[in-house]
């Protein structure tokens, strides 16, 4: 612990912190450079992958902003140029207008009524741990950026009285152009994401609740300050400039500080001059508080300052006429008379834990402990639903916590997006990179958090060494495999809502799991839960399904409709039911493409029913010879009449009600398949004719219809009557075994025909049939009058 001797303690009160009055500032030319790209001599291109990700606000604002051309650098929006000094400072103040994006959210947050206004503390922290880890990081291999010898840490003093609290870190500072680039603009941050929240959401009022849950970086500084003053020093600049603004301004300040009291050595140092009402965040003990609270878990030492005090014995002055009175009584002791007195004394004192929660022994950490750290390291409200800590050892050694999240990341396209920055990589401690594109997880479980703390990795690790490192390879396999733990132990808890919240927020990612890693699919497919034809309310496991299975039965049968309606009322299920045996009900458009990845799951294969040669394990070959020498001639004669539309006419085994029933070939897509590729199809779906495959017409020789024609087929198949009852037959097959019919206004038209075949002669004769109800009375305007139908023996 960094403590100070008494004398200096007044010194540092005086200085604001960290003895910093023996740094000046030399005068020299500003960088023109964004933050971490192109400095210092930076010719390493694994830096600047790092910098890249650390910097991409510079160069997202050049498109945004105007750019002034002065002295080579980029201004941001300067608009005013004063010699004016705020401060005692007698350098030129310069005056910038925000870009629009801040302006709003300044708006936003300065007239907010969030009621969790404490959270600035925790952002403003978050920011200066990560400052110090850019610096660690980039002074691995640039040592001069930490040429200054000062420790990275993070010091927060507060002044009660006045209501200002300065927080200080020794991290990578901010240039000038660095301070108008990121304290002026919005980049790629939670801000921006916070912004994006706000644009989707339609609900106004939820603006408060969007600003706990995303935080909103350095601009939640105005949740409780009028204004705002930020000292940066970067190494990579001789000089140290002031950022201010206030709240309600559409503008802020930079000028350079010249006053060497003020001078820091490197890193920020932000003053907040708090509002009336919230001067009460600047008690120390509070501030305390809300470290502890918040900021537990940040990996550099964070050092509030305190009061404290010490006892000591003190003599006490004698009141004379005692003394006179003790000098009489000669047996009295000679003795002194003390008192106990508190000393006080302000000093630094360390409110963190600084020892990284992965590096402690997992028996010494308590679940809450975990959950915590969960939701300080990842800005998470909900504890997750499980976490796994681990190291391993051997081939490839590192440390790790996982986590699995209660939900889903905002933003819909996450599951096909795996840089959601949910992994954080640390090599022996220092943070490298939380921006990863499939390294460590494949891209369906991006949605699994947590750290990574490697001993092998070289500490520059560039995102190539990461692609092609061996040592990577064998992490991800042991991070899948432990993701792959947690997730299964879930399933297997007691507690069923939590497998349930789970399966509804990452369903999808396991299935698509089954399409892109045939290497787990023996980790994924118990995962896995699917409604049936015996559970339509609760999702089964196929766990479940096995277990439920007939003696006879060889396989799990499955049925891909649109619905949970759809699929139970298909005429493909009706032996099944009959025969109890149970059908899956796929009802997600990915469920069907996920279970032919499987392929087959405890060596039962996956059957589809609505698919040729389904098999029921009741094979009777005699009476299907005795079928086919009845109804073989009939099925003919409706192929010939249905022509390509079908591929062969068969009888069927798996009917009881229906007359017929469209099947799909075995290799061809099945009807929801079809569907859902037609929906995908944009343009032309002349191609997906020949994709679609064989369809085959299953008849049911028991049902009156077909016994019917077949009747007609033997005394009368050229019977005009007859055969439109098979094309009739065929286009209803089609709806109802899930297929789009080709000319669905024909289809209609054939059914009122039928219709009116069935009707004819119920209730009106045919002569009154053919007499309008309706009749246009103008024919040029079409009105219509209505005409009293003729009562001639029949009903109305
Ligand atoms: N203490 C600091 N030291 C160095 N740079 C800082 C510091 N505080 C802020 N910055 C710079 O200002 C930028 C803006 O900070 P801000 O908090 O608004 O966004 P962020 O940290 O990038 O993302 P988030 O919104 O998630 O906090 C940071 O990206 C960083 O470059």
């Amino acid at each position: 612990m960094h403590t100070l001797s008494r004398r200096s303690v007044s010194a540092v009160l005086r200085n604001g912190g960290a003895g910093r009055s023996r740094y000046r500032a030399a005068a020299a030319p500003i960088s023109s450079s964004c933050p971490f790209n192109d400095s210092v001599g930076e010719s390493d291109a694994k830096i600047r992958w790092y910098s890249v990700l650390t910097a991409g606000r510079c160069n997202t604002t050049r498109s945004t902003t105007q750019i002034n051309l002065r002295n080579g650098m980029f201004l941001g929006n300067r608009y005013e140029s004063t010699a004016t000094a705020s401060d005692a400072s007698d350098s030129p103040v310069e005056k910038y207008e925000y870009q629009a994006e801040v302006t709003r959210l300044m708006d936003l947050i300065v007239n907010s009524l969030y009621s969790n206004k404490e959270v600035f503390l925790r952002e403003l922290i978050s920011n200066a741990s990560d400052a110090l880890d850019k610096l660690r990081f980039l002074g691995v291999t640039q040592p001069e950026l930490m040429k200054e010898a000062c420790d990275l840490d993070i010091r927060i003093q507060s002044d009660k009285d006045n209501g200002i609290i300065t927080i200080t870190d020794t991290g990578i500072g901010m240039t000038r152009q660095e301070l108008v680039d990121c304290l002026g603009t919005i980049a790629q941050s939670g801000t921006a994401k916070f912004l994006k929240a706000l644009k989707d959401s339609k609900d106004a009022g939820s603006d408060n609740n969007l600003i706990g849950q995303f935080g909103v970086g350095f601009y939640s500084a105005f949740l409780v300050s009028d204004r705002v003053a930020v000292s940066s020093k970067s190494p990579k600049s001789d000089k140290q400039y002031v950022w201010e603004g206030e709240a309600n301004a559409s503008s802020y300040t930079i000028r350079e500080e010249t006053d060497p009291e003020k001078l820091i050595p490197r890193g920020t140092r932000l003053t907040l001059y708090l509002k009336r009402d919230d001067k009460g965040f600047a008690h120390p003990e509070r501030v305390q508080k809300l470290v502890k609270n918040y900021s537990q878990f940040v990996s550099f030492p964070i050092y509030t300052w305190q009061e404290k005090g010490f006892t000591k014995e003190v003599e006490i002055d004698e009141d004379p006429a005692e003394a006179k009175k003790d000098e009489q009584d000669e047996k009295a002791e000679k003795k002194k008379k003390t008192k106990t007195v508190v000393e006080k004394y302000w000093d630094w004192e360390l409110t963190n834990e600084t020892q990284p929660i992965w590096l402690r022994n997992p028996k010494e950490v308590t679940t809450e402990e975990y959950n915590e750290f969960y939701k300080k390291t990842f800005n998470e409200y909900l504890e997750p639903l499980a976490s796994s800590h681990f190291t391993t050892e051997g081939e490839v050694e590192f440390r790790s916590i996982l986590y699995v999240p209660a939900v889903p990341p905002m933003g819909k396209d996450d599951i096909v997006n795996p840089k959601t920055k949910n992994i954080r990589l640390y090599v022996k401690r220092v943070f490298i990179s939380d921006d990863f594109d499939g390294e460590l997880f494949p891209r369906y479980l991006s949605f699994i958090k947590g750290v990574v703390d490697s001993n092998d990795l070289p500490l520059n690790v560039s995102r190539e060494i990461l692609q092609e490192s061996r040592i990577v390879l064998i992490m991800r396999k042991r991070l899948v495999r432990k993701a792959f733990d947690m997730m299964l132990g879930i399933s297997m808890s007691e507690n069923k809502d939590d497998y349930e919240k789970f399966w509804e927020s990452f369903g999808k990612h396991l299935k698509l799991g089954c399409i892109e890693d045939r290497e787990n699919h023996k980790r994924i497919a118990p995962l896995l839960r699917f409604f049936s034809s015996q559970s339509e309310e609760d999702m089964i496991s196929l766990d479940e399904y096995v277990e439920n299975m007939k003696t006879e039965q060889k396989d799990i049968y499955y049925i891909a409709a649109d619905s949970v309606t759809s699929a139970k009322n298909t005429p493909f299920l009706e032996r099944l039911l009959e025969k109890d045996l149970e059908v899956l009900f796929l009802v997600d458009p990915i469920d069907e493409v996920a279970i032919q990845n499987l392929k087959s799951y405890k060596e039962k294969n996956f059957v589809d029913i609505s698919k040729e040669d389904l098999d029921l394990g009741d094979k009777n070959e005699e009476k299907e010879k005795e079928m086919k020498q009845e109804f073989g001639q009939t099925c003919d004669w409706i192929k010939k009449r249905l022509g390509d539309k079908v591929a062969s006419v068969q009888i069927s085994n798996r009917l009881s009600t229906s007359p017929c029933v469209l099947v799909s070939g075995r290799f061809g897509w099945s009807a929801n398949m079809e569907r859902l590729m037609k929906a995908q199809t944009v343009g032309d779906t002349s191609s997906l004719e020949y994709m679609r495959g064989r369809r085959v017409f299953e008849i049911n020789p028991e049902h009156p219809i077909i016994k019917n024609l077949n009747a007609a087929c033997q005394s009368s198949p050229d019977d005009d009557d007859a055969l439109r009852a098979i094309d009739l037959l065929y286009d209803t097959a089609l709806v109802s075994s899930g297929f789009t019919p080709e000319n669905p206004a024909q289809l209609g038209g054939k059914i009122y025909e039928m219709m009116g075949m069935a009707l004819s002669g119920k209730w009106l004769t045919p002569t009154e049939v053919q007499q309008p109800v309706f009749q246009p009375h103008n024919p040029e305007t079409l009105e219509a009058e209505v005409v009293e139908p003729v009562s001639a023996g029949g009903q109305k």
